[in-house]
């Protein structure tokens, strides 16, 4: 019997520990600055060979669809289109990711398999090759190609520098995330009108040049290599978080009634709406997974997760 060329992939998440939006670009996508962190909760991938010349892919989440619409699929047809591949691949993913939670599920499963389709027909094409190929596919796409824990995005996140973090720094995390998903488009069209107001004056927001958010952003770096919690919370910053708990009830609703569990410095990864803390190790972060689970079961999914 001939052997199937298979891989079994993971497909992991992130968070935005700093994201800023410095303005409008041109191509009608914003200019960022973030600060990217991969962390371990997980989607699978299972990519396996097929002798016919298509692309077959099944997904177990019916927020997720399973033809061309999908991120996945539509990194494994650039990939074939770019490189005249004549093979065909069978895509089976499981979700374990929040779909639209703004920990770029889509993005990750489409870089995974951007990696995976390079081993399984030894096609041997270098990390910047494919993260040309991943900013054609979405802002966040590049970042997990890279097969950085940490890294600094900018333009339209993309476009990546790479920050030197000792292995042994490893963050502990909960997330929480309301069963309710958000679009990020939505979001950054909400952070435009917003915008637009405050330049009329009536609904003023702090504007931070890019002088003060590099040193932020540094000053995180820091941080995170001396393993500083108390001061890093301080830095982890998300511009829109302030327009996505004023236009989403159940956000600032949830965020209130972790508030009133004593939770202090609570963050939103992306465009939201999964909140997270920052937690010194796994014990002190099982401690809040298993209060929050207790109390809050009914209003949000909680995970735990350290940074991969
Ligand atoms: C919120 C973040 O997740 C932070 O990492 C990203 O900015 C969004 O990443 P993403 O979902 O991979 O983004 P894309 O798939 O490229 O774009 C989704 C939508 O977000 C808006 N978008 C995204 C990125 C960016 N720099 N400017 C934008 O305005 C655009 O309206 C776009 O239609
Ligand atoms: N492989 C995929 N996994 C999840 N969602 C996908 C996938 N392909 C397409 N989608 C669609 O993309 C949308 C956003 O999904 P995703 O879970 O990536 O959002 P997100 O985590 O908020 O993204 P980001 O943080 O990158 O903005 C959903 O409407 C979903 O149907």
């Amino acid at each position: 019997m001939a052997s199937v060329n298979s891989l079994l992939l993971s497909s992991p998440a992130k968070l935005n520990l700093y994201l800023d939006v410095l303005g409008r670009r041109p191509d009608g996508y914003h200019e960022l600055l973030t600060f990217f962190e991969r962390i371990s909760l997980c989607d699978t991938v299972r990519l396996t060979e097929i002798q016919t010349d298509e692309i077959v892919l099944s997904c177990d989440s019916r927020l997720v669809p399973s033809d061309a619409a999908n991120l996945a699929w539509q990194a494994a047809d650039l990939l074939r289109r770019s490189f005249g591949v004549k093979k065909g691949v069978k895509i089976e993913i499981q979700k374990q990711i929040p779909v639209g939670g703004g920990m770029g599920g889509g993005s990750s499963n489409a870089a995974t398999v951007l990696l995976g389709m390079n081993r399984l027909f030894g096609m041997r094409l270098s990390r910047p090759v494919l993260v040309d190929l991943a900013n054609r596919l979405g802002s966040d796409v590049a970042f997990f190609v890279s097969g950085r824990r940490f890294a600094i995005g900018r333009g339209r996140g993309g476009d990546l520098t790479g920050v030197s973090i000792p292995p042994r720094v490893r963050l502990w995390h909960v997330l929480f995330v309301p069963p309710k998903n958000i679009m990020t488009k939505d979001v950054y069209a909400l952070f435009d009108r917003g915008s637009q107001r405050s330049r009329t004056g009536r609904n003023p927001r702090e504007t931070l040049t890019l002088t003060k958010n590099n040193e932020n952003v540094n000053i995180l770096l820091s941080c995170l290599k001396e393993g500083d919690l108390r001061f890093l919370n301080r830095k982890i910053y998300n511009r829109l978080s302030e327009i996505v708990i004023e236009s989403y009830g159940f956000v600032s609703e949830l965020r209130t009634d972790l508030s009133k569990l004593g939770f202090k410095w609570l963050h939103m990864s992306g465009s939201g709406p999964t909140l997270f803390v920052v937690c010194k190790d796994q014990k002190y972060a099982q401690r809040v997974y298993d209060k929050a689970r207790a109390r809050l079961s009914d209003k949000c999914h909680v995970f735990i997760a350290a940074t991969l």
